[in-house]
């Protein structure tokens, strides 16, 4: 596959070591305007790098954006014309519509919105995918790439703000959660780094467990909650503290203020 990342920033890199790692290129382009800050990638095969955002269109069949929203009309309206039929385009950008990249690009390009998150760089995104109505006969094309870099769902247009949320946003989330976690370890007698591993691995296992029996959260909970025993003590003090209503809270705010950028 010939593929460009527009927008080699935090989540462009990411993308682009999950596609270097599984072999997933023919080609690849990362474009910046800050070329310097990805002098990482040099040196691999087949990878350009270059603030050249019309020499990676023009040597790519499928183009992933991931600039700022800010940034991405301009982009669009600057490689409009080098727009070939078979050109895939993957926007990851947050809030900006397919029916705003319509109305810059045209309606009869294949157009697809991707919500990864940054474990893609490990190969372990979760990734929502909706398409135009023309995409819909590339949506495979993302799949494939995506399912090589964890797992991907379609989901209606109006489902991707709460997409982002949930998976983009979530790795945030669980990280702090990991973080509280080994902070916890510490003051129980971990030394700092053993407490993160406890702490990763064991929410690992508890993401395993549920991916792997398709059950639901309560049971595996159950299976842990020793009648009288500790585990019930320290869950139910969690929650007089309010840790899923925090959780849900933060993540309904979240939902909010990305509400309110797209209408900025
Ligand atoms: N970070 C994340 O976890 C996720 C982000 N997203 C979305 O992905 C997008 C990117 O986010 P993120 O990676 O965090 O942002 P960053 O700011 O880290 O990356 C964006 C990059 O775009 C580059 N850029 C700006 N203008 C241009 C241009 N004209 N041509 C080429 N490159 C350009 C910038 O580099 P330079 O200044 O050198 O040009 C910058 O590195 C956003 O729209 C965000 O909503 C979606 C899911 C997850
Ligand atoms: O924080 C943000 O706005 C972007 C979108 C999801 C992840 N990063």
């Amino acid at each position: 596959m010939k593929i460009a990342i527009i927008g080699a920033g935090n989540l462009g890199k990411s993308i682009a070591k999950g596609l270097i790692t599984t072999n997933a290129i023919t080609t690849l382009y990362l474009t910046r305007r800050n070329v310097d800050s990805i002098k990482d990638f040099e040196g691999y095969k087949n990878i350009v790098l270059t603030s050249d955002n019309a020499e990676a269109v023009k040597n790519s069949d499928i183009l992933i954006f991931a600039v700022q929203p800010a940034h991405l009309e301009k982009i669009l309206i600057n490689i409009k014309p080098l727009l070939h039929d078979n050109h895939v385009l993957i926007s990851t950008i947050t809030g900006f519509s397919i029916s705003r990249m319509e109305n810059i690009i045209g309606e009869d390009k294949f157009v697809i919105r991707a919500m990864p998150n940054t474990a893609i760089s490990v190969g372990k995104s979760m990734t929502c995918l909706c398409s135009n109505e023309k995409g819909k006969g590339r949506i495979k094309i993302a799949e494939a790439i995506f399912n090589r870099l964890g797992t991907s769902i379609e989901i209606p247009e109006d489902k991707m703000q709460a997409a982002t949320v949930i998976c983009a946003s979530g790795i945030a989330f669980w990280m702090r959660l990991i973080r509280a976690t080994t902070q916890g370890a510490i003051q129980l007698g971990f030394e700092a780094k053993e407490a993160q591993e406890l702490a990763m691995h064991t929410c690992y296992g508890a993401a395993s467990l549920l991916i792997q029996s398709g059950n639901h959260p309560e049971q595996e909970i159950d299976r842990v909650t020793t009648p009288m025993g500790c585990t019930i003590e320290g869950l139910n003090e969690m929650e007089h503290q309010g840790l899923s209503s925090s959780l849900i809270k933060g993540l309904i705010t979240s939902f909010e203020k990305i509400n309110q950028i797209k209408k900025n």
